[in-house]
Parts: structure tokens; C-alpha cells; sequence
């Protein structure tokens, strides 16, 4: 389903991320991306979305080659990937429904169904009863939680997280990842990255393990 062919990636001002990495990640696969900070994770899972684009290399997603794809039908991929972002970007001025059903009224849902869809995506993560609430009365794993809910309230084929739990005491962090594990467990493909290793353990997932932008072992 996913396909990186010798991919690198150079940012503007010469920094090399990723240094000719291939692998494949299968449909309905649950994968982790590990490494410690700036080891290239964050700039995978942007590969992978098209937020990026390779230097060298092709990046392939349910078999289309990112880089030969126009803007609009990069759009429309999109449209089937869920995204935890690194940075929350919850939006605090909003309450969580606004902030969960706000993806599917920019794709063009009417405000009932996207409403009727928030809903059952609140409270798939556990946060039914909160929908009226200001993000910033939830707790840290609340609030990523709520991220979690706006990833998947389009019911993506593919849900990528940057470090979802990366600031989260060890509880709600695995809290966390039995999430994901109920995303995967019907059928979604769900890649983590994360730098805490310990966490990836305990799930029998492939983890796939960086340093300075190269595979280790
Ligand atoms: N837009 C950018 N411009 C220049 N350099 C960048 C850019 N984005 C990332 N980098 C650099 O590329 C390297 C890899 O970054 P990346 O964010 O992929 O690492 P990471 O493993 O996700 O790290 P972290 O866990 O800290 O997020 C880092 O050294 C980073 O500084």
C-alpha cells in the first residue's frame, strides 16, 4: 500500500534527512517509525501524506506515485489519510466538537452529517459528554484524544501519528496506543512514529528504526 524506492530528502539550505530509504508497508498493517529526535521520522509520515516531496527517490501510496500527482488528486488522496500532528494544531478558540467536525465541512459535508459524524468520532476516542468543551479544560491525553477523533472522523484508509504521546504521562500514552490498536484492528493501516521505544514493544509490530536518516538496526 505504501512504497518508499530509495528515497532522500534534502531540506532547502542543504540538511540531508533521509538518505536512500526503501521499504513497503502492506495494507491494514499497524507499523512503527522509531529513532530519537531528528532522525527523520516526522519527514516519512510527511512523505508519506504528500505534505513533502522527495528529493531522490518515489513515494508510493495505494500504488499512485506521489510525485507525478497534480495538486488536486493529491487532494483527494489526502482525503483518505487521518493525521495526529506532532503540534496538536487543535484549534483553542473552539470548542471539541467544532474542532472535530471542521475537516469534513471543508471536504463538504453539511453540517448535520458532519455533526452526526463528530459525534460518533468523539466518542469512539472517549470523549463523549465533552463535546461542548473548551480544549484547554482538557487534559493532556484529552486533548490528544480529541486530535485523534478529528484524524479519523472521515474514516480514513490510512492514520499516520507523529509522536502522539510524546508528552504524555506512561498511562494515558499507552492509553494512547490501544487507541490506534482498535483503528487497526478494522482494517485501517495506522503508522505511529514515536521515540520511546518502550511503548512499541509490548504490540508485536513491525518497528521500523532510523538514525541520522538512514535505516539501523
Ligand atoms: N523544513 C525543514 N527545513 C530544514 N531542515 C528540516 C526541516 N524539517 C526537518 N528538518 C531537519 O531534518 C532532520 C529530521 O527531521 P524530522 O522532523 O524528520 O526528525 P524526527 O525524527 O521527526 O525528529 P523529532 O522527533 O524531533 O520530531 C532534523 O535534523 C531537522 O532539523
Amino acid at each position: 500500500m505504501i512504497r518508499f524506492e530509495s528515497v532522500s530528502k534534502i531540506y532547502p539550505g542543504g540538511f540531508q534527512a533521509l538518505k536512500n530509504v526503501s521499504f513497503t508497508i502492506e495494507k491494514g498493517e499497524m507499523i512503527f517509525v522509531a529513532g530519537h529526535s531528528g532522525a527523520g521520522k516526522s519527514t516519512i509520515l510527511k512523505l508519506v501524506a504528500g505534505i513533502t516531496k522527495p528529493t531522490r527517490g518515489k513515494v508510493f501510496v495505494n500504488q499512485n506515485d506521489l510525485g507525478a500527482l497534480s495538486d488536486n488528486e493529491l487532494g483527494y488522496l489526502r482525503q483518505h489519510i487521518g493525521i495526529v500532528f506532532q503540534d496538536h494544531k487543535i484549534l483553542f478558540d473552539r470548542n471539541v466538537l467544532e474542532n472535530v467536525l471542521l475537516p469534513l465541512r471543508i471536504i463538504g459535508y453539511d453540517r448535520k452529517n458532519a455533526e452526526r459524524r463528530a459525534r460518533m468520532a468523539i466518542e469512539k476516542v472517549g470523549l463523549g459528554g465533552r463535546e461542548n468543551a473548551e480544549p484547554q479544560s482538557l487534559s493532556g491525553g484529552e486533548q490528544q484524544r480529541l486530535c485523534v477523533a478529528r484524524a479519523v472522523v472521515h474514516q480514513p484508509s490510512l492514520l499516520i501519528a507523529d509522536e502522539p504521546s510524546a508528552n504524555l504521562d506512561r498511562a494515558y500514552a499507552l492509553d494512547i496506543m490501544e487507541l490506534f490498536k482498535t483503528f487497526h484492528e478494522v482494517g485501517t493501516t495506522v503508522i505511529v512514529a514515536a521515540h520511546d521505544e518502550t511503548l512499541m514493544q509490548n504490540y508485536g509490530h513491525r518497528i521500523l528504526r532510523f538514525q541520522e536518516g538512514r535505516f539501523s538496526a
